[in-house]
């Protein structure tokens, strides 16, 4: 990865953007979606490669990310398929699970040929491992990997869409990996892992996918950098969790923001931490967030 201090940032997220439909109401959604809004709101020029339908949550979406400065432009609309729905059911501790409808207009993004240049040229793309239950999106996605020049792979294993083959395949094509501890674990068990650790674990990992750097989240407990050849640590933010959808999004907008922009590996692993604490306090994927406040709460 190419560090640069001085150059406007850009940054493209390929994937799922949807309405996470909670008991009383509902929110804007999707992982990549979630990781362009909070990418925008830290200033960094972001745009987003999808699909709605058109309907009235389509507009909705494409409205709303207008409001927020993410770029549109790529954002497909088709007449066949439906804007995505997520039924989120919280548990109480505030975990969240989801009922993701099927097929849905983000299931079904389409190659074009503007989207290789946007690709080629931006700092860094953004993808997860959802937006592969469907061959045309993923295959959209395949394509784009190759014109990529910063990979990052959001894991975000949603049963029952995933297969460690596609996963390892995302893997093997990522620079940039994250995950959260349940992930590494079953991910390490699936590749044969004779490990129990959690650094060795990484390391196994970013071995065998040839990735030299790899995110792990611990929930409540912070979470572990592994970046060119050291590990970083950060132990956690204390704060009442009101629900963990799109905590690990944020986080991960944050810490490659901040990554991208030159801050030493420890400082940006804690200030993202503090971010997907404050995000997890707060309902939704998509609280808005002061840099003031995070300075405020990494204080305490
Ligand atoms: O992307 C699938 C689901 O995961 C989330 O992004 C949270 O990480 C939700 O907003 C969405 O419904």
């Amino acid at each position: 990865m190419i560090m640069n201090k001085k150059h406007a940032l850009n940054v493209v997220c390929f994937g799922e953007v949807l309405w996470d439909v909670f008991p009383t109401h509902k929110k804007i959604g999707g992982a990549p979606l979630n990781v362009a809004l909070r990418m925008n709101s830290l200033g960094v020029k972001t745009t987003m490669i999808s699909c709605v339908g058109k309907d009235e949550n389509g507009e909705d979406i494409l409205s709303f990310l207008n409001q927020h400065n993410v770029s549109t432009d790529f954002v497909q609309i088709t007449e066949k398929y439906k804007t995505g729905v997520v039924n989120v059911m919280i548990n109480e501790k505030g975990n969240a699970s989801y009922d993701i409808s099927y097929p849905s207009a983000w299931d079904k993004i389409e190659k074009t040929k503007p989207m290789d240049a946007l690709v080629s040229k931006a700092d860094a793309f953004v993808f997860g491992s959802l937006v592969c239950r469907d061959e045309v999106s993923r295959l959209t996605l395949d394509h784009l990997l190759a014109k990529a020049k910063y990979k990052i792979l959001d894991a975000n294993l949603r049963a029952p869409y995933y297969t460690t083959e596609i996963l390892t395949d995302l893997m093997l094509k990522a620079d940039f990996i994250k995950l959260n501890d349940e992930e590494l674990l079953e991910l390490s068990k699936e590749m044969d892992s004779p490990y129990n650790s959690f650094e060795q674990n990484i390391k196994f990992i970013a071995e065998r996918t040839n990735t030299k750097q790899i995110c792990v989240t611990k929930g409540a407990f912070g979470a572990v950098l592994y970046y060119n050849d050291k590990f970083y640590y950060n132990s956690g933010y204390f704060i009442k969790v009101v629900d963990t959808v799109g905590a690990g999004d944020s986080f991960l907008a944050t810490l490659i923001v901040r990554l991208l922009k030159g801050k030493s590996p420890q400082k940006a692993l804690n200030y993202a931490c503090a971010v997907g604490a404050l995000v997890a306090g707060s309902e939704g994927a998509n609280p808005d967030i002061s840099g003031k406040e995070i300075k405020k709460f990494m204080m305490i």
